[in-house]
């Protein structure tokens, strides 16, 4: 045990390292059999690391492939794939150009192929073709509508398969008769495999009328040629494809435990499914780690209280943040002046909101650490500033870019 800021940035440190993608693609292919020719098609956030990982393992067995990440993370050429980055969260020009590749190149297979698809969150950005009657204008503008109306990924995610050509099983039929053999970084709560990148390559469990319960319940205003392209069903059973789960909030949530046990605390897991406004979490964290202080409960310190999930902000301010920075920033009211308490919580790709920060850490100083540099709290959350607020105390946590993406880490350090 070392002070237990620095023990924080180990179990983080750490616990991201047991999710990045090298170790499950190779679990995954070691496992496998894949006989004909393969192809790669990876998307999402972390495609390029799964892509990279697989082709080590695979060598020349792979006869060529395509890699769309989101801009800024690709980490150079790979020998027989084609690299492009494209526009995240809102699909652009070249997300439309690299997924007609990923395409063609599918839709030219034989039965006895094998298209090896690497799945990580941001895919349903970075992979979109729409369908007919419908333009890349009228996608961004879906988009963003849905990204601001308060639906949940699921829900979001319902209406993308509609309006998309790839989107909901669609990319696996294309494939047929090739195999779609998938290996998934899960960034949705729950691992809904159909609601992760719009699941291209899993049959569809959402149905019309869920969508016009969508549609509803946040009064979205939508054109009519897009609402009647949302009529058209999506696949609900595909005999192509097979799927496996290589990363998820929990795996990341057991490894931080199991770090926290190596150091010498006790440790639990409370959630794997926190989903919460971020600032309420942020109390309901600064609570429990008074309890443990007060009445050490419910574990006997030195502790570390884990939580997973994703939390929701309602952006109503002008200010600069993520939901992981506005979680320990309002926690810090909660635990001010309690000694031996630090609250961190971090996303693990590394981007908290649009920051380039992957989240904060705070202890029972930071709040009076910000009175005295003349930052109210109270203020900053409400202008959702989070980030300049904690940058003004040394408390943002910043890895960059860590090459996997399942989700938020939280947790408590008592001692
Ligand atoms: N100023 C702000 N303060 C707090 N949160 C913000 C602010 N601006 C944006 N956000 C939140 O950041 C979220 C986007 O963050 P981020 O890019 O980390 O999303 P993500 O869910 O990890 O993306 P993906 O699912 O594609 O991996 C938005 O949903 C929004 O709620
Ligand atoms: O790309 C997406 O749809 C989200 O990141 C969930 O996987
Ligand atoms: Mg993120």
């Amino acid at each position: 045990m070392k002070s237990l800021k620095e023990d924080a940035f180990r179990i983080i440190e750490d616990s991201v390292s047991s999710v990045l993608p090298e170790r499950g693609v190779e679990q995954e292919l070691k496992k496998l059999d894949l006989g004909g020719k393969i192809y790669l098609v990876a998307i999402g956030k972390a495609a390029w690391r799964m892509a990279k990982s697989a082709k080590d393992c695979l060598k020349e067995k792979v006869k060529g492939g395509v890699v769309i990440t989101k801009y800024g993370h690709s980490q150079g050429p790979i020998e027989g794939l084609k690299i492009y980055e494209a526009g995240h969260p809102i699909p652009d020009e070249n997300t439309i150009r690299s997924t007609k590749e990923a395409v063609e190149l599918a839709k030219g297979l034989s039965k006895g192929d094998t298209v090896l698809f690497l799945v990580s969150g941001g895919g349903s950005a970075l992979f979109e073709l729409p369908v007919d009657g419908v333009s890349l204008e009228d996608i961004k503008n879906v988009t963003d509508m849905l990204l601001r109306c308060g639906a949940n990924i699921v829900e979001i995610n319902a209406i993308r398969k509609r309006l998309s050509r790839v989107k909901g099983g669609k990319f696996a039929l294309m494939a047929s008769p090739a195999r779609v053999y998938s290996l998934v970084l899960s960034d949705v709560l729950g691992d809904r495999i159909d609601s992760i990148a719009s699941g291209p390559a899993y049959p569809d469990s959402t149905r019309y009328e869920d969508v016009r319960k969508i549609i509803r319940k946040y009064d979205l205003k939508l054109p009519k040629h897009i609402l009647q392209s949302l009529r058209e069903e999506t696949p609900k059973s595909l005999d192509n494809v097979e799927t496996r789960i290589i990363g998820s909030v929990s795996k990341v949530c057991e490894s931080a435990k199991n770090v926290a046990v190596s150091l010498g605390y006790n440790a639990m897991i409370l959630t794997t499914t926190l989903d919460c406004e971020a600032s309420e979490a942020g109390l309901f964290l600064a609570s429990i780690a008074r309890e443990e202080v007060e009445k050490e409960r419910p574990l006997e310190r030195p502790c570390v209280i884990i939580l997973g999930g994703e939390t929701v902000v309602h952006v109503k301010g002008t200010g600069k943040g993520g939901r992981n920075q506005e979680l320990v920033l309002s926690a810090a009211r909660g635990i001010r002046n309690y000694p031996g308490v630090v609250i961190a919580s971090v996303g693990t790709d590394g981007t908290d909101g649009p920051t380039d920060a992957a989240g904060g850490i705070v202890d029972g100083k930071t709040a009076k650490a910000l009175e005295e540099v003349g930052i109210d709290i109270d203020d900053a959350l409400n202008d959702n500033d989070s980030y300049h607020a904690l940058q003004k105390v040394n408390s943002l946590i910043k890895t960059g870019p860590t090459g996997t993406n399942v989700n938020d880490l939280i947790f408590i350090l008592c001692y």
